[in-house]
């Protein structure tokens, strides 16, 4: 029987600042950095999790992820997985001085998630599987074991999920396939960052089209002059068929994101994303409703299952990003992709940091391997950043993931990417 010994984390940070990679309106010199979770068992296998910060405050993720360990050290890997449900909502509510921290939001739940996605990835390694394979695998009645329901219940009740599982049960083994063979649909923002310069958009754009991609993304919300010069780059160089997304990144309020879209609308955006705060249920509906046809997108900031109902219900969104690091691990993202199916609403989670691709590939197969079982509208982010520090890293082919096989969640970095980066010892940040 494993059991799990220790949890160890680690401070890991990217200086990607320093290039400006992964920059937009909001956060414009982002160090890509993760909260680094490895559970130790005594049978010798490592689970492996993560969260992403963007630098700063990383260490405060860290000590969140110190204070939770003793919901986690000497529990036996069997005695989580009989019921993930009941492990996931005693771990986030059994310590209710830790728990006041949130409730399932901020710090406290991205440190969640680590060691939540660790578990998962502890799992599928014992079972000899990649993540997605190990959900596609369980029944409608194993899967809804997994999850909790409270605080949704009055949106999707446990059975409603096992008949949204039920629906779509028979042609599984033929998606599985499908994806084996073509790999899932893809879109990059690599090309889009607001710090490059219009040259570099400009050649990142034409590089990415000769190497496959079809869908791209550009950060708006700084100067609208400068959002719609590179607009117009990225057409020119992209075309007109191939569809591009603009992300604001929460810069603008209500009336002005209607008044900037309105301006940027001659580019035929296929959504605006975080148009505003992320909070902001009620105003993401007056931004649809207002800038129909361009679709609304959000999630990446949204913090737990409760807030997706909401934006759900309120009509609020055309695209759900949920992140599968900022939700409080797998068990969380996959109550989210339920009520996404149910609101018939795609989910395009969100890549835009270190091992979120890694993550997301695994979410977005189970999603139409055994959820949506739809393409329609469902393009999966793609950042062509860090990915070298990955044991597994993510595959694309002409702009489409390609299938994991390596049993787990595909988050374990190489032990000198994690010295070399771990801060602030680590020698990329010896200056
Ligand atoms: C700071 C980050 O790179 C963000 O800009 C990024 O996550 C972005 O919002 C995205 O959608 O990928
Ligand atoms: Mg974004």
């Amino acid at each position: 029987m494993t059991t799990i010994t220790t949890l160890n984390v680690q401070d890991i940070r990217f200086p990607t600042s320093r290039s400006l990679d992964g920059s937009d309106a909001m956060n414009a010199a982002p160090d890509y950095s993760a909260t680094y979770v490895t559970l130790a068992t005594d049978d010798g296998i490592e689970g492996h999790g993560l969260t992403f910060t963007i630098g700063r405050g990383n260490e405060i993720c860290v000590a969140a992820v110190e204070s939770l360990k003793p919901l986690i050290e000497g529990r036996s890997l069997a005695s989580i997985t009989d019921n993930m449900g009941q492990f996931w909502r005693d771990f986030t509510t059994s310590d209710s001085q830790l728990r006041w921290l949130g409730p399932d939001k901020g710090v406290i739940h991205l440190a969640t998630a680590a060691i939540v996605n660790a578990v998962w990835d502890l799992w599928a390694k014992a079972e000899g599987k990649p993540v997605w394979k190990l959900l596609v695998d369980m029944s409608p009645e194993q899967l809804v074991k997994c999850l909790d329901f409270r605080f949704v219940s009055d949106a999707l009740t446990p059975q409603e999920a096992i008949a949204l599982l039920k629906r779509n049960e028979a042609g599984k083994a033929a998606r599985e396939k499908e994806m084996r063979k073509h790999g899932y649909p893809a879109y990059t923002t690599s090309a889009g960052w607001l710090g490059y310069s219009e040259d570099k958009i400009r050649r990142l754009a034409r590089e990415a089209l000769a190497e496959g991609w079809t869908h791209f993304k550009q950060k708006v919300g700084g100067n609208l002059e400068e959002d719609r010069r590179r607009a117009q780059i990225l057409r020119e160089e992209i075309g007109w068929d191939n569809p591009l997304m603009m992300d604001a990144n929460q810069m603008w309020d209500v009336d002005e994101a209607i008044a900037n879209m309105r301006q940027l609308a001659e580019f035929d955006p296929l959504w605006i994303e975080e148009p505003t705060s992320p909070d902001d249920i009620l105003g993401h509906a007056e931004i649809r409703e207002r800038l129909h046809p361009i679709g609304v997108a959000t999630g990446e900031h949204c913090h737990n299952r409760v807030m997706f109902k909401q934006l759900l219900q309120a009509g609020a969104i055309d695209y759900c990003q949920l992140d599968s690091a900022r939700l409080g691990g797998l068990n969380e993202v996959i109550v989210v992709l339920l009520l996404a199916a149910k609101f018939d609403i795609p989910v395009c989670p969100h890549g835009g940091g270190v091992g979120l691709c890694e993550y997301t590939q695994h979410i977005s197969l189970f999603d139409y391997i055994a959820v949506s079982a739809s393409l329609d509208g469902r393009i999966l982010e793609y950042v062509d950043h860090l990915h070298e520090h990955f044991l597994d890293p993510v595959v694309i082919r002409q702009g489409r993931y390609q299938v994991p096989e390596a049993p787990g969640y595909s988050i374990a970095m190489h032990d000198d990417s994690l010295a070399d980066h771990r801060y602030p010892d680590g020698k990329a940040w010896q200056l």
